[in-house]
């Protein structure tokens, strides 16, 4: 099998501007290479706080690129330019509200902002999305707690079968699937 394309989309306005560094999408590639056995390369995009930029990247990634999972962070919160959640509400046929409701829970355990974050997951044909918060540490904290979901979700729409490592992440498939 060829490897897997996996978006990693980080939504920010200052490391689209180059202001700082953006530490969002490697973080997301560390979790991702903790993770998977399966081989997967990911194609990175860097947008600015901007619907149109990230409903693009969004589409791009799926239709496009054919990416099985497409990862976000930053943008899900309550200010003004905070619009990840609204554009992936607006590429997405269907909504998964159980991924931002495990990952606010976990986040609480970190941090009491935790409910600020709007994060969601939703399905664009073959492609799931999930929106993380823009804080690099908020990357694995949520990520490791969704993904024993991922790889039976992505088995439900049509994707590639993804394999964990278990001693990493047991990914959870019901019996006879
Ligand atoms: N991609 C990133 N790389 C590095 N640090 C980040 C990144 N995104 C966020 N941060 C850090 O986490 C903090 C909170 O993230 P948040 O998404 O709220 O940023 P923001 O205030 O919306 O600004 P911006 O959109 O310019 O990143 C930021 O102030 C920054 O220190
Ligand atoms: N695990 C975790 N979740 C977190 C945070 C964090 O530091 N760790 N930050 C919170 C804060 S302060 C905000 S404002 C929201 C939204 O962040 P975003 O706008 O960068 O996506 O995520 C929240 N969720």
């Amino acid at each position: 099998m060829d490897a897997v394309p996996i978006g990693v989309v980080t939504v920010s306005d200052r490391a689209s501007r180059g202001i700082y560094e953006d530490k969002g999408g490697p973080a997301i590639e560390a979790v991702l290479g903790r993770i998977l056995t399966t081989p997967w390369h990911a194609k990175r995009r860097l947008v600015a706080d901007e619907r149109p930029a990230i409903e693009a990247a969004l589409r791009e990634l799926a239709d496009d690129e054919g990416c099985p999972l497409i990862v976000t962070t930053g943008g899900t919160g309550p200010a003004p330019r905070d619009v990840t959640p609204e554009a992936t509400e607006a590429v997405c046929e269907r909504m998964l509200p159980g991924f931002g409701e495990l990952m606010r829970a976990v986040s609480l355990r970190v941090v009491p902002t935790a409910i600020l974050s709007r994060q969601t997951a939703g399905t664009r044909g073959r492609s799931l999305i999930v929106n993380l918060p823009g804080k690099p540490s908020a990357i694995s904290d949520c990520l490791d707690a969704v993904f024993p979901a991922i790889p039976y979700c992505i088995d439900l729409i049509g994707g590639p079968r993804l394999e964990t490592d278990p001693a990493v992440c047991v990914a959870f498939r019901p019996k006879g699937s």
